[in-house]
């Protein structure tokens, strides 16, 4: 039934009203986000502002965010400011800048935020990695850097040793000698994966179809995909929280079974190998350790240490088939050197510069956490004119780093002559006064510097030279293999991908068979 004349006129005023009313409110609540939407302006008592840089505030970044943020620093500069919800980041693209900030004043930039999903939810502020710059960060590096420091990787050096023989084995049985293609993932991730086990808990897998490879890559592949950059999503229950949480359960299930395997052994009055969990073991009354510090200890062995190794030596396998020339100078450098009876070991390493050339540009060219892992500053401070907040997070982006042309000419092109006279370790590079010459900044900077640099040196040396050694390495025609695409958020691997990998010796299969694989008693 339709309204009569004086009904409508008495409707239409309520109407044109209620209209007027909502388009305040509306209006109103626009207004009332707006501060949420574009960048706060902050100042300090001299007037100093934050550094510049965009307009709006972000919830999260585009896929591949070092590409938008290396985008943002030839606008902004080397050193600019982005608002990620209510947190204000500051990105670092200039090598000057990074020790201006990251070493000289490494007292007030070498603490990390604690809300982060990965620091609270997953590692529960421990794991040296998630702890504030404190006395318990000092203590838990202390501890590990037991086993993580150059003169102790000597003395296992040949367990890295022996577990790269056994990756080169499998790569070459499972090939059927280099005549079927192959997915190396699996075989490299078992390689990194074993060397964190014999660290941190003296053992390894004894087969490579052992589901705790499997689990373990999974687990450090989920703990690189959650970053979780503004606060208040934490609060709510998303899925990534759920995951977050799920994560740590799993790593106390996990390394806690393993934790107990090793104390019931000590506690048998059994020999047990020096690893970090019995260190810990026999240290966690003294050292005041609760379960959850000695399980996230020994869990970031394995999260830290699996993807960024291993992704480094898939990235060399993935992009190596394309560049022919580079790998017949690497074959002539082998050959000559260390000739076809011998693998290339770590004595041989001065002797061999192209090869460790390549290494490092691969490092550069395909670090696998293109943004570190973010500092945060624990005082006011004032850089250039410009103010950095107290809590403030700054990340390195080491992808603008690693494309600075005055450093790097044709930085997007792989060459590894560029590395060709420099002698340095990663750590010795590291020091260098003229931040300038710096190798590269795949294992971030100042303080909160990557305590496994040299074990993961040696085992990317011994890894990718004897693969060189060993194969001749090409794609599969009509298989591309992508190098711009990637997995993993705070830490990349290429995208699944295989190659041929052809014998260049007679002899390898005699050479490689001659060591039978380890079972360790745990
Ligand atoms: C090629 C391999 C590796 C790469 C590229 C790498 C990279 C990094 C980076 C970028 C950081 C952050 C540094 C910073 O905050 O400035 C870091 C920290 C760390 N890494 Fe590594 N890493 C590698 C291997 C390892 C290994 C093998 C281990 C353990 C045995 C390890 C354990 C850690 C730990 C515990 C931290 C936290 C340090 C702290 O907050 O004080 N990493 N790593």
């Amino acid at each position: 039934m339709s309204a009569s004349v004086p009904e409508l006129l008495f409707i239409q005023p309520s109407l044109t009203l209620a209209k007027a009313v909502l388009s305040l409110l509306v209006g109103g609540l626009l207004l009332s986000l707006l501060p949420y939407l574009f960048r706060k302006h902050l100042e300090d008592k001299d007037g100093h502002t934050i550094p510049p840089g965009p307009l709006l505030r972000y919830a999260c970044l585009r896929k591949y965010p070092e590409r938008t943020l290396y985008a943002w620093a030839k606008k902004y500069g080397p050193l600019f400011s982005v608002w990620m919800g209510d947190q204000l980041f500051v990105v670092i693209s200039d090598p000057q800048v990074a020790r201006d900030l990251l070493v000289t004043n490494g007292a007030i930039f070498s603490s990390r935020k604690q809300y982060f999903i990965k620091n609270q939810v997953i590692l529960r502020g421990r794991a040296i990695t998630a702890s504030p710059y404190d006395d318990k960060w000092r203590q838990h590096r202390r501890i590990a850097m037991q086993l993580l420091a150059p003169k102790a990787v000597q003395g296992y050096a040949h367990l890295l040793d022996y577990e790269n023989r056994i990756m080169l084995r499998s790569l070459f049985n499972e090939t059927n000698q280099g005549t079927l293609p192959i997915d190396p993932a699996h075989y490299v991730g078992r390689f990194a994966f074993n060397n964190m086990l014999t660290l941190s808990f003296g053992t390894r897998t004894d087969t490579a179809t052992d589901p705790l490879v499997e689990k373990a890559i999974l687990m450090a592949m989920e703990f690189m995909d959650l970053t979780d950059f503004v606060e208040p999503l934490q609060k709510i229950p998303t899925y990534t929280r759920y995951r977050g949480y799920k994560l740590h359960d799993d790593l106390v299930e996990v390394y806690g079974a393993m934790i107990l395997r090793v104390k019931a052994r000590m506690d048998a009055g059994e020999d047990v190998p020096d690893c970090l969990a019995k260190t810990l073991l026999e240290h966690q009354e003294k050292e005041n350790l609760d379960w959850e510090d000695v399980c996230m200890l020994t869990a970031v062995f394995t999260l830290g240490g699996v993807h960024s190794v291993s992704g480094i030596i898939l990235w060399f396998l993935a992009l190596i088939p394309s560049h022919p020339e580079i790998q017949a100078r690497a074959h002539e450098e082998l050959d000559r050197v260390v000739g076809r009876e011998n693998w290339p070991t770590a004595e041989d390493e001065h002797h061999l510069p192209y090869i460790r050339a390549i290494i490092k540009e691969v490092q550069r060219v395909h670090t696998p956490q293109w943004m570190a892992t973010p500092h945060c500053s624990s005082e006011d401070f004032v850089f250039n004119g410009m103010y950095i907040p107290k809590g403030t997070v700054l990340i390195l982006n080491c992808y603008s780093l690693h494309h600075n042309e005055e450093r790097y000419p044709d930085s997007f092109a792989f060459n590894p002559d560029r590395y060709l006279g420099d002698d340095l370790s990663c750590a010795e590079s590291a020091k260098l006064p003229d931040v300038m010459q710096r190798d590269h900044w795949t294992f971030g900077a100042g303080r909160r510097i990557c305590p496994g640099l040299a074990v993961a040196e040696r085992e990317l040396w011994l890894a990718i030279s004897c693969l060189l050694w060993s194969f001749t390495i090409h794609e599969i025609p009509g298989e591309p293999i992508s190098l711009e695409e990637y997995e993993g958020s705070s830490g990349r691997t290429p995208l699944p991908y295989r190659v041929k990998l052809v014998p260049r010796h007679g002899h390898l299969g005699s050479i490689l068979t001659d060591e039978e694989e380890k079972t360790i008693k745990f």
